[in-house]
């Protein structure tokens, strides 16, 4: 028994009279919806005062929205408009159901400065409610005399109203004169009546407040007037309740009713307000059980709400002691209390009580917005040499041409001249402004993380390939778990080990597996989601979608399967956001929350770059375009190795980078080498194709890469430093660089936004592919060139034995050149230091840079510059027996087939843009064979 739902019987809708972003993301308001039958959401003013104003949930909405340039207005509008659309989303289903008896509703009213004021009330009205754009939002207007012709015109124009602030039977029958009379003028107009609704909110508890101690002054002078005082006290709320209800039953009854009903009209319900009660004297349910009728809303506060539902007794008595109400109201006048006068009181305190706490509300606002104003995006100090004077005067040519303007209108001219190209990269430059829209998405994205944990989820699994997965592998790696957060591993591989790791290392029944793929069609995140989501039928049969999550375009085929799957939820992302760029969407944020991080913030942090970038007006010095500019003309002087370097918890932001810039830049034989995860080391071992990126913490001491970046810079390599406040600022960091990419895109001349040559290696993959469902297995093309204790070498150079293959492979370098290390293995600390050591001894001994990737992770990242850059990588490619070979469920392969075939294919795309491959197969033992190969590396140079 639940007197919450009990009430329902006597057709009363309760409704909540509070609202705030906690309670719309933790589930409190959906558990009430779906467990006590709450009906409806009314807020005021005070409300939001109360819950923005007092409290720092909303902080980093005002900072990103104050960063925009919002005014305080403005701020305080988007708030309360994302959290009404947020509530009437959750009331929404009992809206359109059938049994909706006018109900589903939420409030929001406006602003209490325009209280006396007619035009102003129906201009904000209208705004409100194109704003809130949800057919089930009510505007609150205010009862005074200047509202009801408002409310008249609101009710024409088919806006739902909830008429606030009515104190007096007198000023209820005028405003169900305004709401019939605006009924009357929309069906005039020839518009439909149907579902619009109105309720008139009559305020009970302030009118015991004003009165009872006027009741009990005159009941303590005594006598015949201090008795019939006594007798009042307490009683005029309810009775002029019972009286208005009974106006009710009188004014929508007749033929004038009638006439809009047959219409389709509904009755203007009458919505018991301010029903919390204030006199501790008073039982807490006075003005709840009391008023329960049928055709009527309560509107209750959440303490309130709480006490009803332990205690309340529900029953029809809103009809009880008609004549006693009535005699209350008649004799007050003897008491010298004129009614009509004092209500008149309450109505110009009742806008006070709105406008002092939303005054205070805006003054906390702007302070929050000046404060946000004053942050300032960490700076980047470049310190170029030679170089700077170039670097200085494309800035200032950028400048000359107003470059950030036409980048802010997307005109894809700056890049490329011809008109395919330019319609192709108009249509990928939604990340532009992706952050600002994820900012009023992070309530709804909380919300589900709230789901999340309260279904008992204990882990995380993100599965997807490149720009997909890359943001969640540096928040891993950047950030502790958050409080709150779960436990987030990343499966961007289809090596049958790692696989097998990550099924070994999570609890499979309560892990939340994530499939992110932008296209849908990415042949790796269909794959994991096919393998475990078979995994997860063994344990919960057709319950198995429950641990499922899409990320993905709208439209893709996986919308579909996903959706057949019965997946938990499909977080549908932009289409005009690519992969590369899509850190700050859903494929970033979703994660990152569900890690525990503070996305709001972050967003907040991503849009004050935004900002200095000149999103937002003119600025004198656009960060993301100056180390753009400055990339792209050291790259186009020869120093095209832009080498990272990061603090231990930054090294997998160097990932993040390299898919940017290689496959944004590496394309029609340019473009710029990223460089991670190679330690600093003498001076003497770099050549003069490097600039150095430092991007570490301000106040952490780095002595190391420090002291070391000083004598480059020292010795005339460009060095650039970035210094974030701590690692929040990546959503900075990632806008910064994403503008910097494009930039110097812009000064190739290219599309940044295009991976022409990534699909040499899918089309070659997809063959030898075709050829295993054929026949079974792989071909095996070539022999080796050599073989030596278990170690296959295959390359075009020759040589009798390990040592002579590999020293005619390193043979072929030239200054200039890099080396790239790609493998097709399980990532283990011993596998990945065996590939440093490979990477140190090239470097020291042929002084070029060096590279290394996980396969098949850089297909999706840098393989665009290996085939489509310039033709100066030696590539060493490796791959082993997968000793733990997986099968696919369904399919006709392996995991390890597949995987080799995609080194495979990514060999033969290789080879045929002509580059110098060598290609180790190691056998049944990857670190065994490794070592082997370092055994046998003779001296080069
Ligand atoms: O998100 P999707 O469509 O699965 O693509 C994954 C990755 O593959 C690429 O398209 C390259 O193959 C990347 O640009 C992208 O980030
Ligand atoms: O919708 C109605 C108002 O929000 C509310 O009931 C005001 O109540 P109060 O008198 O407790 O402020």
């Amino acid at each position: 028994m639940n007197p919450l739902v009990d009430i329902r019987q006597f057709d009363q809708s309760l409704w909540l009279d509070f609202i705030s972003r906690p309670i719309l993301i933790d589930g409190k308001l959906q558990r009430r919806i779906s467990d006590e039958a709450l009906r409806g959401v009314t807020s005021n003013p005070a409300i939001f005062a109360k819950a923005i104003g007092d409290s720092t949930d909303y902080d980093a909405a005002i900072a990103a929205l104050a960063t925009q340039g919002k005014t305080n207005d403005e701020i305080y509008t988007s708030l309360a408009v994302a959290d009404v659309q947020h509530a009437c989303d959750l009331f929404r289903p009992l809206y359109d159901g059938e049994g909706h008896g006018s109900d589903g509703y939420v409030s929001l009213e406006v602003s209490p400065t325009l209280v006396n004021d007619t035009e102003g009330t129906i201009t904000e009205g209208l705004e409100l409610w194109h704003a809130v754009n949800r057919p089930n939002v009510m505007i609150k207007v205010p009862a005074t005399l200047e509202g009801l012709p408002a409310i008249r015109r609101l009710i024409a124009e088919g806006v739902n109203v909830n008429v606030t602030l009515i104190f007096s039977v007198e000023r209820y029958k005028l405003v169900a004169e305004a709401f019939l009379t605006g009924l009357e003028d929309r069906a005039a107009a020839g518009k439909p009546l149907a579902r619009i609704d109105s309720v008139a909110s009559f305020f009970l508890s302030r009118i015991d407040v004003l009165i009872d101690p006027l009741l009990e002054k005159i009941a303590a002078e005594g006598g015949e007037k201090g008795t019939l005082a006594q007798s009042l006290v307490g009683e005029v709320a309810l009775a002029s309740a019972k009286q208005a209800y009974q106006l009710y039953k009188e004014l929508f009854a007749g033929p004038r009713w009638a006439a809009l009903q047959a219409q389709g009209a509904e009755t203007q319900r009458l919505l018991w307000a301010s029903t919390g009660n204030k006199n501790p004297k008073y039982d807490d349910l006075k003005y709840v059980e009391n008023l329960i009728g049928p055709h009527t809303v309560n509107t209750v506060p959440v303490e309130t709400l709480d006490i009803f539902r332990a205690k309340g007794q529900p029953k029809v008595r809103l009809e009880d002691d008609l004549e006693q109400a009535q005699e209350v109201l008649r004799r007050l006048p003897e008491l010298g209390l004129n009614l009509e006068e004092l209500t008149n009181h309450l109505e110009v305190d009742g806008a006070k009580k709105f406008n002092e706490p939303f005054g205070k509300l805006m003054e906390s606002i702007d302070s929050k917005r000046q404060q946000a104003l004053t942050g300032a995006v960490a700076a980047a100090t470049m310190q170029l040499g030679q170089y700077q004077a170039a670097v200085d005067a494309k800035i200032q040519a950028l400048n000359q041409q107003d470059f950030t303007t036409g980048f802010w209108d997307k005109k894809a001219d700056l890049w490329v001249q011809d008109e395919a190209g330019q319609a192709s990269i108009r249509s990928f430059m939604g990340w532009l402004r992706v952050a600002e829209t994820m900012v009023g998405r992070v309530a709804e994205i909380e919300q589900f993380v709230h789901e999340v944990k309260a279904a008992g989820f204990k882990h995380v699994v993100v599965m997807g390939m490149g720009g997909s997965t890359m943001a969640p592998i540096v928040f891993k790696a950047a950030f502790e778990q958050g409080v709150g957060g779960l436990p987030m591993s990343v499966l961007d591989t289809t090596d049958p080990g790692t696989v097998r790791e990550i099924e070994a290392a999570v609890p499979l029944a309560d892990t939340l597996f994530i499939v992110a793929s932008k296209s849908g069609t990415t042949a790796e995140p269909l794959a994991f989601g096919d393998y475990f989501y078979a995994k997860l039928k063994e344990l919960k049969g057709d319950k198995a979608g429950e641990n499922f999550v899409a990320i993905t375009d709208p439209g893709s085929k996986f919308v579909t399967a996903a959706t057949e799957q019965g997946y938990r939820r499909i977080f549908l992302n932009f289409s005009e956001v690519g992969g590369r760029f899509s850190a700050l969407s859903y494929f970033g944020l979703v994660p990152a929350a569900l890690y525990g991080l503070p996305i709001g913030e972050m967003l907040a942090r991503a849009v004050r770059m935004m900002r200095a970038c000149g999103a937002y007006g003119p600025v004198a010095h656009n960060p993301g375009l100056e180390l753009g500019a400055a990339l792209g003309v050291l790259a186009e002087q020869g120093r095209d190795k832009l080498t990272l370097v990061v603090p231990d918890a930054l090294a997998d932001l160097g990932l993040w980078l390299e898919q940017l810039i290689a496959e944004s830049t590496g394309k029609e034989g340019k473009g710029i080498l990223p460089v991670a995860g190679e330690p600093l080391g003498d001076v003497s071992i770099y050549g003069s194709d490097r600039v150095f990126v430092y991007v570490g913490y301000q106040g952490q001491a780095d002595a190391a890469n420090t002291d070391k970046l000083r004598q480059l810079q020292q010795a005339g390599h460009p060095v650039i430093t970035i210094l974030m406040q701590d690692a929040l600022d990546l959503g900075a960091e990632f806008y910064r660089w994403e503008v910097a990419t494009a930039v110097a895109s812009a000064v190739f001349g290219i599309n940044p936004f295009d991976q022409p040559n990534v699909q040499a290696a899918k089309t070659a993959t997809d063959g030898l592919m075709k050829v295993v469902e054929t026949q079974g297995s792989l071909p095996e093309k070539t022999q080796p060139v050599a073989r030596e204790n278990g170690v296959d070498y295959y390359a075009a150079v020759s040589g009798t034995n390990a040592a002579e293959v590999l020293q005619a492979f390193f043979a072929q370098t030239k200054p200039g050149d890099f080396l790239c290390l790609q493998a097709y293995l399980t990532e283990s600390p011993a596998v990945s230091a065996s590939l440093q050591e490979l990477r140190l001894r090239v470097q020291q001994q042929l002084h070029i840079a060096t590279t290394s990737g996980y396969g098949p992770r850089f297909l999706h990242s840098t393989g665009q510059y290996h085939k489509g850059g310039p033709d100066t990588g030696l590539f060493v490619q490796f791959t082993d027996d997968n000793p733990q070979d997986l099968a696919l469920p369904g399919r006709s392969y392996t995991f390890g087939t597949f995987k080799n075939a995609q080194a495979l294919g990514d060999l033969e795309a290789l080879q045929s843009y002509h580059r110098r491959t060598l290609r180790v197969h190691l056998g049944s033992n990857a670190e065994q064979g490794l070592k082997t190969l370092l055994a046998a590396l003779p001296k080069l140079g």
